[in-house]
């Protein structure tokens, strides 16, 4: 079944066309990773999906429903939410705050310790630390909150703009190993992601963007099994 689909999406910022027709769309308990260079138009593609820029032609359906026109409170109601690349922490508050404040979207009676309990379950080290300071975490525990923050939700497609931003490779290790266990319980995940070692063995289809399109689709299995892509992006000969 076809959750998101995404038709000919246009975004624009005054004068500047960041995205120029892009279709994608992403099956249920599928991984779909787009990848590229700076300024390719990635985040721009995945702010449309959250209804955080306006499309200026194009749709964005959800399990079949035009939502091009939703705003974002609805669009994460009805199952999507966003990690945006600065990961949107409050530094401020202790960790098991960041993770309440955003159960404050859940439907009314929803057992919110519940849900962080469940969001944090990939996260055992996030788990034991709930009133630490947000401001202590590490780089890779900002993130693994970020994840655990929209996870209270308990959405369908969870949205990742570059994951692995700053992060050194043995945190990447952890932070993909629970993307990859959050798959394997059927969560449906859209990322964006500059890292293409990393995306290509998490994602089940890979497109790359360039100057607003999508240049290419690959598929990460032929990619594993092609030896110049293994010597250029995973270091093997
Ligand atoms: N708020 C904005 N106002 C004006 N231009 C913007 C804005 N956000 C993005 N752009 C421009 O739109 C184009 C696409 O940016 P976008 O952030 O979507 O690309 P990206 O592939 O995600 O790159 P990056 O990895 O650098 O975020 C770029 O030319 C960028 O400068």
């Amino acid at each position: 079944m076809t959750l998101l689909e995404i038709s000919d999406l246009h975004v624009s910022y005054g004068p500047i066309d960041a995205v120029k027709g892009v279709s994608l769309s992403v099956e249920r308990g599928g991984v779909v990773a787009i990848v590229g260079p700076n300024g390719a138009g990635k985040s721009s593609t995945l702010l449309a999906v959250q209804g955080l820029v306006r499309a200026r032609s194009g749709s964005v359906r959800w399990r079949g429903t035009d939502i091009t026109g939703w705003a974002p409170e609805r669009r994460a109601r009805a199952g999507i939410s966003f990690v945006p690349e600065s990961r949107g922490v409050f530094r401020t508050l202790s960790i098991g705050e960041n993770l309440r404040l955003a159960g404050c979207a859940l439907a009314p009676g929803a057992d919110v310790s519940e849900r962080v309990h469940l969001a944090l379950r990939h996260f055992p080290a996030l788990a034991d630390r709930l009133s630490e300071r947000a401001a202590v975490l590490s780089g890779g525990e900002c993130q693994q909150l970020a994840i655990g923050r929209a996870l209270v939700a308990a959405p369908e497609l969870l949205v990742l703009d570059e994951p692995s931003l700053g992060l050194a490779p043995v945190v990447l290790d952890e932070l993909f190993a629970a993307l990859a266990a959050l798959r394997g319980e059927g969560l449906t995940i859209l990322l964006v992601e500059q890292n293409v070692a990393r995306a290509v063995k998490l994602a089940d289809h890979l497109f790359s963007m360039r100057g607003g399109v999508i240049e290419r689709v690959r598929e990460p299995a032929e990619l594993l099994r092609n030896p110049s892509f293994r010597a250029k992006h995973l270091g093997m000969g």
